[in-house]
């Protein structure tokens, strides 16, 4: 199923993965004051993806069977965004960016609302895995064209692009995809048509997201 999407939303996925400033970033022409922008607001995101993957957890631990294993790669997220947040503040420090100062902008606070309408137990787990999935692969696959060979990334956003960019991390996004694939597959019509409406709205709120350090709101 997810294979399906991928092909028919393939122009809003590759506006989502290949936006100007991972463009940018990986042709070595990046506008620092644009990097430190997505910085502060990431940091904002990534601290309310935090109870998002908790209620995912709690729904993988719900309905999802002990040998499938969603538990232990779901806990493989919330350990990821952990160290995450940590190398946010690092970041930041090194950067000079004052994290408690950041005010979200709006698309920060709406893609953050939408995490949180996320949260509600009446969402289904096929949904917000779906979701999560989504979330995750934008940024995996981003960072990753930053680190092909033919990139010309700079050597001190390097670390950047292999927080996301790394392979570890591509394997963690290929099994978040099969718990979608093999969720959707049982899923009811309804079900799948609401998580396909909720993978075009990541989508789209990931170019916002990217936006938003070119000036946009
Ligand atoms: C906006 C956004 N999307 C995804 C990720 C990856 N966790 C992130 N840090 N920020």
């Amino acid at each position: 199923m997810t294979e399906t999407w991928l092909r028919k939303h393939r122009l809003l996925y590759v506006g989502a993965t290949r936006h100007s400033l991972i463009h940018a970033i990986r042709d070595g022409n990046i506008d620092i004051s644009a990097f430190k922008t997505w910085l502060g607001q990431d940091y904002i995101f990534v601290r309310a993806f935090v109870p998002f993957i908790a209620s995912v957890l709690i729904k993988a631990w719900k309905e999802s069977n002990d040998r499938d294993n969603d538990v232990e790669v779901i806990l493989g997220g919330v350990s990821a965004l952990n160290d995450e947040i940590s190398w946010f503040k690092k970041e930041a420090s090194k950067w000079g960016v004052q994290l408690s100062n950041i005010v979200p902008q709006k698309a920060n606070q709406e893609y953050c609302r939408f995490l949180e309408s996320l949260t509600s137990p009446e969402v289904e787990y096929t949904v917000a895995i779906v979701a999560f999935w989504a979330i995750e692969t934008v940024y995996q696959e981003s960072f990753a064209h930053c680190l092909e060979e033919d990139s010309k990334t700079a050597p001190e956003l390097k670390e950047t692009c292999q927080r996301w960019g790394n392979q570890g991390f591509a394997e963690y996004c290929n099994s978040l995809r099969k718990i979608a694939d093999r969720q959707l597959e049982n899923a009811s019509d309804d079900a799948i048509t609401k998580a396909e409406a909720t993978f075009l709205q990541v989508l789209e709120y990931e170019v916002e997201f990217w936006n938003m350090s070119h000036g946009g709101t």
